[in-house]
């Protein structure tokens, strides 16, 4: 098991892969683990340099008191990324691990050659959303609201899986205030104006049955910046590198290669 103590926070991450290869960095959602990537990984062509990690209040790393700060879950990846002597990655970020990509890339370009935005937005949803959410995490706990974010999450035919049970369980088991503390940095995170001024290959990856970040909110953040490209999983909900493995591999793979990562 890999951790890293920077700058007084405990980081747990995975390397797989060439240690030689291209960087290929993943950060997950709020409420999942590193494990999101689990299904995607093999689907990859060989030869890339896969770095996964826990961000802060999640998973096996560190969870110190809420609330965070975007600006902080920044600081732990790039300092992670300096740790493992990472320059020019492909950033795929997820939802939170998007908006995640999107301060990396405006305060690090030497870090970030490319980003893969999935099922994110510059913004997403309101204050009052998240401050409810907030509250109802700290007074009922995470199993409270398991199956509402469960809907969100997947597309109808992926509840009748076996796996849905293991989602709801990664869900359930992340540090109540840790969530919470992920929350309150989303409310506080308002990336219109940076994202728009970036300039650098981007890829939106969107979800037909998203019903966290919309398909249409995806694509608007992608409009942002000049040249984005945008794929839509059809059948998927918020996590279609979960939902639809192989899809979501082909559509990275295939960025990869334009990148001539490959
Ligand atoms: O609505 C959810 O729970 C999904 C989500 C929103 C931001 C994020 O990272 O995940």
């Amino acid at each position: 098991m890999k951790i890293a103590t920077l700058d007084g926070i405990r980081l747990h991450y995975r390397e797989d892969g060439d240690p030689d290869g291209q960087p290929v960095v993943f950060a997950n959602s709020l409420g999942t683990d590193l494990r999101l990537w689990d299904e995607v990984l093999p689907h990859l062509p060989k030869g890339l340099r896969l770095i996964r990690y826990d961000k802060r209040g999640h998973g096996l790393s560190e969870a110190p008191a809420a609330p965070y700060a975007m600006g902080q879950l920044v600081h732990d990846v790039e300092m992670l990324l300096d740790h493992l002597q990472v320059r020019d990655a492909v950033f795929v970020g997820l939802s939170i691990g998007g908006m995640i990509a999107q301060g990396l890339a405006a305060k690090r370009l030497d870090l970030v050659r490319a980003v893969v935005l999935s099922n994110t937005a510059a913004k997403i949803g309101t204050r009052d959303m998240w401050a409810e959410r907030i509250a109802k995490t700290e007074s009922e706990g995470l199993a409270a609201m398991s199956d509402a974010v469960l809907e969100r999450w997947f597309a109808p035919a992926f509840h009748e899986t076996d796996a849905i049970h293991g989602w709801r369980a990664m869900l359930e088991r992340q540090p109540a205030h840790g969530y919470a503390g992920c929350c309150a940095a989303i409310a506080g995170t308002d990336f219109m104006t940076t994202t728009a001024a970036l300039r650098l290959p981007l890829l939106a990856i969107a979800g037909s049955d998203d019903g966290s970040t919309p398909a249409d909110l995806v694509r608007e953040t992608a409009d942002l910046v000049p040249g984005a490209e945008f794929a839509l999983i059809r059948g998927a909900g918020h996590l279609p590198c979960a939902e639809k493995p192989e899809e979501y591999a082909r559509i990275l793979s295939d960025f990869l290669a334009a990148q001539g990562c490959l």
